[in-house]
């Protein structure tokens, strides 16, 4: 049975089980039965639909009902089973984790209506439709300033010189090299991540460069290099700051020349892979410090893009949580339906010092472990200090008021500190007071552009 109101389009009730029913129901419902599961799955493919309504039977299955709820989560599910069933395990399981409501034989048709009723308004109040499948190249957010990066990724990605990707640890500098492979004419090509910090540095050169036979002890075989298994694709050097200075200057030679010589090895072997790089720390700074090779930086720097701190986009912040439930949905309790208002003004609040990686485990450790169909912020972890209960000092909502203010202003000018300060009322000096004092700028390198233009 399938029950819509005519005013709610695309939005269907679904009524499963072999059964005729009069129920009264407004004559602007539309109402649509299925007979069966594999007719209910019909047409759940092939309609929107908001409610379902199961007319649980006496020999009817718990476990290929549940796994239809299951499958379909998205739908409200009211349940009418027999008086004693209720308190049978797999049926009170499947109404705790997958029904909003239940009703029992003889059926009341008053209320079912009312209950009806309430489904269908509750999920018009829905605010998210199911995300498209998640392409694994895709930034998602709003923000200016991941709109920039949308607008600058493909142009990067058409050209050939180096890449270099600033961004805070867990900011998306991975997630950005990958869509500018995957624009790029290389996309067919491999993309090799190699994380520069993470290899012990007596192993980085062969791991990067590969071996020759009998090289050093235990180099049984030719063995090829990560650069080399990048040919015809793209090489992302992550922390490319942790690079050993000996290390620098071959790759300083593979960037010019295109060429590289494994360890111990003496013929030149040409590699076409196109070199992006990121880096969490200022790498201008690293090479004032001596810790970094001056013409090495001047060979990345060519192309440079730039990932904010999620801090920084707090519009991005409910659209990724949304749709880390979404790709993650498989893992949830099944219970658990989305966010309650209070855990989105929790996440909308936090600062995120750990950006989207921080996210996305705060977000998926909630949905296995929450308790209620709602996420709180306590599942997120983050409900210290944050009970509505005990209201922020005057201090505090003031220097949050101000932060806000001025990175929602930055972000608006395009990171160009002029036009912020302008639009804020300050003078430079004052903004880049404000940029140290909330930390929105520190030690980045060229995050901030000074001039009238970007
Ligand atoms: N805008 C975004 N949209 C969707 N997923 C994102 C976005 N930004 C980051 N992520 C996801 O967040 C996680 C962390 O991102 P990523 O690994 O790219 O960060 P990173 O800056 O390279 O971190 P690190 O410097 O620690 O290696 C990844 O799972 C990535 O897919």
């Amino acid at each position: 049975m399938v029950v819509r109101p005519t005013s709610m389009t695309n939005n269907a009730i679904l009524g499963v089980g072999a059964l005729q029913l009069s129920l009264g129901l407004p004559p602007d419902w539309d109402v649509r039965r299925a007979a069966t599961l594999a007719d209910a799955r019909r047409q759940l493919n092939s309609h929107q639909v908001a409610v379902g309504l199961l007319l649980v039977r006496e020999g009817d299955d718990a476990d290929s009902l549940q796994a239809l709820l299951a499958e379909y989560w998205t739908v409200r599910w009211i349940a009418v089973l027999p008086p004693a069933w209720p308190a049978r395990a797999p049926w009170r399981q499947l109404l705790r984790d997958h029904c909003d409501d239940y009703h029992t034989w003889p059926l009341d048709p008053a209320r079912l209506r009312h209950t009806l009723g309430h489904a269908l308004g509750m999920a018009a109040l829905r605010d998210h439709a199911p995300t498209p499948p998640i392409d694994a190249a895709t930034l998602t957010g709003h923000s200016a300033a991941i709109q920039r990066l949308q607008r600058q990724i493909p142009k990067v990605a058409a050209a050939s010189a180096p890449v270099l990707i600033w961004g805070e640890s867990g900011s998306g500098k991975e997630l950005a090299a990958q869509a500018v492979h995957a624009h790029s004419p290389r996309r067919k090509g491999p993309f090799v991540p190699i994380n520069c910090g993470a290899i012990p540095a007596a192993l980085i050169q062969s791991e990067l460069f590969g071996h020759e036979r009998g090289a050093f002890t235990g180099a049984a075989r030719d063995r090829r290099g990560l650069i080399e298994t990048a040919q015809g694709g793209s090489i992302f050097l992550d922390e490319i700051g942790d690079l050993p200075m000996e290390l620098q200057a071959n790759l300083l030679r593979f960037l010019q020349e295109k060429t590289i010589y494994r360890v111990g090895g003496t013929r030149s072997i040409a590699v076409d892979a196109r070199v992006i790089a990121a880096s969490h720390v200022n790498l201008a700074q690293a090479v004032q410090r001596g810790a970094f090779r001056e013409d090495l930086y001047y060979r990345l720097n060519v192309l440079a893009l730039d990932v904010p701190p999620l801090r920084e986009r707090r519009e991005d912040l409910l659209p990724l949580a949304e749709h880390f439930f979404d790709a993650f949905c498989h893992e949830r309790a099944p219970r658990v339906r989305g966010f309650s208002s209070r855990a989105a003004q929790a996440i909308r609040e936090h600062d995120w010092p750990g950006n989207v990686r921080e996210l996305i485990n705060r977000v998926r450790r909630a949905m296995v472990m929450a308790e209620g169909r709602l996420i709180l912020p306590q599942d997120l972890g983050l409900d210290a200090a944050r009970d509505p209960q005990v209201p922020l000092a005057l201090d505090d909502v003031r220097t949050r008021a101000e932060r806000d203010a001025v990175a929602a202003s930055l972000q608006r000018a395009g990171r160009n500190i002029t036009i912020a300060a302008r639009d804020l009322g300050v003078s430079r000096m004052t903004l880049y007071r404000l940029l140290a004092k909330h930390g929105l700028g520190g030690q980045s390198h060229g995050r901030y552009t000074d001039g009238q233009s970007e």
